[in-house]
């Protein structure tokens, strides 16, 4: 008897088959409403991250938070050089450059921004760490990196219009950059407030990248049910990656503390 084949979960065929042959595609607003509506799949409810909104994070897990994080960080702009590597369209590479100069900074003429990975790093102290302690990166658990590398390997080996659509947790991320900026000076009144900067950039960068990244993803995924289908699965894939970096980053500080009481 011949096996049934395997449906890989983030694949375009599995896309495909969950559209249904011949769907027509959704109207563009019902498209951009189910893109918008994953939010509930979003980090922001993973418990860690309540935990911090909530002020119930010892300084020892906030601190390993923003060591974990600037994983991420770092790794952004490789994952947007990657989709401007693969993208043959110089207008979107025109806007898309933008991204890598928000987090690795820039200095023209004597007019310079340090950039995101720097403010990271700014809040990285403000809550306690030394420089080197981020920069080295030996506080980044296995979990974390795996995590991470799973994000900056899909930009590298799809297409870049998924690559550019699997950036759209960005959607739901000013949210919850303004969460942090309104909670923690109450409820982590030891983190010095300038290191918040970090979140405040954030706020107008994300709006003006997913402005871009919605619109692209619904001119592009629209054309068929199909390829709709399969954008949604991009997000799910891009919010499993999220939500994998903070089940990491909860399970490091158990093991640290867990390897401190045995100490
Ligand atoms: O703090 C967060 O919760 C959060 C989430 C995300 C996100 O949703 O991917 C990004 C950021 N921050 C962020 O600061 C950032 O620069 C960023 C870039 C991207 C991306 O996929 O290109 N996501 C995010």
């Amino acid at each position: 008897m011949e096996a049934e084949p395997i449906a890989m979960p983030h694949s375009p065929q599995a896309a495909a088959a969950r559209a249904g042959d011949g769907a027509a595609p959704l109207p563009r607003a019902e498209f951009e409403a189910r893109l918008r509506g994953e939010s509930t799949r979003y980090h922001i409810h993973h418990p860690f991250h309540v935990m911090m909104a909530e002020g119930r994070l010892t300084p020892a897990q906030l601190r390993g938070w923003v060591a974990n994080r600037f994983y991420y960080q770092i790794s952004i702009p490789l994952k947007d050089a990657a989709i401007l590597a693969n993208c043959p369209d110089r207008e979107i590479r025109r806007e898309w450059i933008r991204r890598i100069l928000d987090h690795d900074g820039w200095d023209v003429g004597g007019v310079a921004d340090p950039g995101g990975i720097e403010a990271w790093i700014r809040l990285g102290e403000a809550v306690g760490l030394a420089r080197e302690e981020i920069t080295s990166l030996r506080r980044v658990a296995p979990a974390a990196r795996f995590a991470v590398d799973a994000y900056v390997n899909f930009a590298r080996q799809r297409p870049w219009e998924e690559a550019v659509a699997s950036s759209l947790t960005e959607l739901f991320a000013p949210h919850i950059h303004q969460q942090r900026i309104d909670t923690w000076p109450q409820v982590y009144p030891w983190v010095d407030p300038a290191g918040l900067q970090y979140f405040r950039k954030r706020l107008t960068q994300a709006r003006r990248d997913v402005d871009h990244g919605l619109r692209f993803t619904l001119d592009h995924f629209s054309q068929t049910r199909a390829l709709q289908e399969r954008a949604l699965e991009i997000l799910q894939f891009k919010l499993d990656v999220l939500w994998a970096l903070a089940d990491a980053i909860m399970l490091d500080q158990c093991e640290i503390e867990i390897r401190g009481a045995r100490a």
